[in-house]
């Protein structure tokens, strides 16, 4: 679980790419779709899944607006995501060996938009909280 350090390193990260989150989220959005195109399925519903489309940006927005509130959360993520888990078990149905394929798509990102701040210690606690946030994700779908 998270340390103290981990808890620190991942806000002092958050406070510097906080402000590009919506780049990031379209970015990882755009790259899941891409590189895993399984997830495609999820969003059938939408009128184009292409890489950059109006509704993967609206919905970078939303996902990284979940991880921001993950970040504010960070002591207790199974109460902070709770309701957010409810929803992609029960209404979303979203299998969540697919919150893995996301989370990496994050870290690839921020890596790359980020490469001075993604020290190794910084990529650790990120890879921590990240696999925080996906089981916190999980909890509800039992
Ligand atoms: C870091 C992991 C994730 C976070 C923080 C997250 C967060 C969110 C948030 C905040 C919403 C909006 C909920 C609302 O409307 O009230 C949402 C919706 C949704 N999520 Fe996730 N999500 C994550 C992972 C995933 C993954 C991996 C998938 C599928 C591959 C997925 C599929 C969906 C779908 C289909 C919706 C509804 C989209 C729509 O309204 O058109 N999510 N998610």
């Amino acid at each position: 679980s998270l340390s103290d350090k981990d808890k620190a390193a991942v806000k002092a990260l958050w406070s510097k790419i906080g402000k590009s989150a919506d780049a990031i989220g379209n970015d990882a959005l755009s790259r899941m779709i891409v590189v895993y195109p399984q997830t495609k399925t999820y969003f059938s519903h939408w009128p184009s899944v292409t890489p950059g489309h109006p509704d993967i940006k609206a919905h970078g927005k939303k996902v990284m607006g979940g991880l921001a509130i993950a970040v504010s959360k960070i002591n207790d993520l199974k109460a902070g995501l709770s309701n957010l888990s409810q929803q992609h078990a029960y209404k979303l149905r979203v299998d969540p060996a697919n919150f893995k394929i996301l989370n990496h798509c994050i870290l690839v990102v921020i890596s790359t938009m980020f490469p001075k701040n993604f020290t190794p210690q910084a990529h650790v606690s990120l890879n921590k909280f990240l696999s925080g946030v996906a089981l916190a994700l999980a909890q509800r779908y039992r």
